[in-house]
């Protein structure tokens, strides 16, 4: 019963979309001059969650539409976030399932995005052990002791399913309430949260990280080896809760040449990769300003791989080994105007086809002064422009 109605309500969509199959059953009208991929079948329905577009796409098979989700896509730029936040510090609030579950669910009501991702931080699993780090707002994660020596590392510790009651409790919460629609778990990146950890808060430059891992690579090692553990054990709650991806967030692994991110970075990440191989759940890794980093950020064991703007997604599928691909919209064109937005979707969309999957996103997080009817115009236009004719 539900089965037909799925069916009625996705013929539907396609008819709404103008799509009907083409005698090759390889194209729909409307889409720029490349076809979508091959014809997605339509007597698989993707009635379940392991069929729905986002899971499709990420295990690189076709699906009914290139899916559409944002990174930040729940936060300032939406009013209803900034309702409910009214009062709560942003890690306060990670901690209540009741503002987790609604802050999370936010945007997929609003947008109707193909994945939700879940609401916290990659602090918050830092916090949560009693470590000292707070979210100053408009700045960023600052931490009350930098990393210097051993001691310092041993203050991190990994959290126990009996340390974070609550982030089981919201994804169980979330998974239910989202049905068909997948949520993704994830966690900071050895890297990334390193950098908090030694500079004391946010950095340009990375300067006091960087020397560290030259002049100390012990120490370095044991850091970045810890922080490993970190997000293994964060992934892995939210895993265990009922994510059905994961998305390992290296940001700033970017400001790093190559090599030292062959020699510092990478074994850390591959460590945390290789233990989420333990589930059946796609693996995506994304960092800021990675272009010449992507092979190797491939390399660590990721099943999908984002890209920012400043490569071509084209180009980025070749750097990663043609795996499925995420991204890669230039968030300050949300302000272009829909002329030069629709333009780019529509290049963007014809470059994610290198890919044997296409996640499309922006190429870093929604900028709190984002219009949401912008990001709505967005993902309905990537879903319909997208939709593959039926065989
Ligand atoms: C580097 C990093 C952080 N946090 C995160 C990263 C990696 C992703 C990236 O590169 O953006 C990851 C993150 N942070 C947040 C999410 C939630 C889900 C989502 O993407 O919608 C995710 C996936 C919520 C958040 N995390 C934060 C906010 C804003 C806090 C608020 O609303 O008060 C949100 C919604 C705070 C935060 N936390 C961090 C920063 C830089 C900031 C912004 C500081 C600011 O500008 O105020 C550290």
């Amino acid at each position: 019963m539900l089965r037909s109605l799925r069916l009625i309500t996705l013929r539907r969509l396609f008819r709404r979309a103008g799509k009907e199959a083409q005698p090759d059953g390889n194209r729909n009208q409307s889409g720029p001059e490349k076809p979508f991929g091959p014809a997605w079948d339509h007597r698989e329905v993707p009635s379940t969650l392991a069929r729905s577009p986002f899971l499709l796409a990420a295990r690189g098979e076709p699906g009914p539409h290139t899916p559409v989700w944002f990174m930040r896509q729940a936060g300032r730029s939406l009013p209803e976030y900034r309702a409910v936040r009214e009062g709560t510090t942003m890690l306060e609030s990670c901690m209540r399932p009741d503002l987790v579950v609604e802050i999370t669910l936010q945007p997929v009501r609003r947008y109707g995005v193909d994945a939700a991702i879940f609401y916290s931080d990659i602090v918050t699993p830092l916090k949560a052990t009693g470590f000292g780090v707070e979210i100053k707002p408009g700045v960023g994660p600052v931490v009350a002791d930098p990393i210097r020596d051993l001691a310092g590392v041993d203050a991190v510790r990994p959290v126990t399913p009996a340390d974070v009651p609550y982030i089981t409790e919201s994804v169980q919460e979330l998974v239910t309430r989202l049905g068909e629609t997948p949520l993704i778990g994830f966690a900071g990146a050895p890297f990334t949260v390193a950098s908090y950890l030694v500079e004391g808060g946010p950095s340009k430059d990375h300067a006091k990280t960087k020397a560290l891992m030259h002049s100390d690579p012990k120490l370095w090692h044991a850091l970045a080896d810890r922080l490993a553990d970190v997000a293994i054990a964060y992934l892995t709650v939210q895993v265990e809760a009922g994510a059905s991806a994961i998305q390992l967030f290296d940001s700033w692994a970017g400001g790093l040449s190559p090599r030292d991110y062959e020699r510092f970075v990478q074994p850390h990440s591959a460590k945390v990769f290789e233990a989420l191989s333990a589930y059946d759940v796609p693996k995506i890794h994304f960092g800021v300003n990675t272009g010449e980093l992507l092979g190797l950020m491939s390399a660590a064991g990721a099943d999908v791989v984002g890209a920012d703007w400043r490569v071509p997604l084209d180009e980025a599928v070749r750097r990663i080994g043609g795996k499925p691909v995420q991204g890669n919209l230039d968030p300050a064109l949300l302000h272009a105007g829909w002329e030069v937005l629709e333009a780019e979707i529509d290049r963007i969309l014809v470059e994610g086809q290198a890919a044997p999957g296409h996640i499309f996103n922006l190429g870093h997080g929604v900028p709190p002064d984002a219009d949401p009817e912008v990001l709505n115009r967005i993902v309905k236009h990537v879903q319909t422009k997208s939709a593959r004719a039926a065989a």
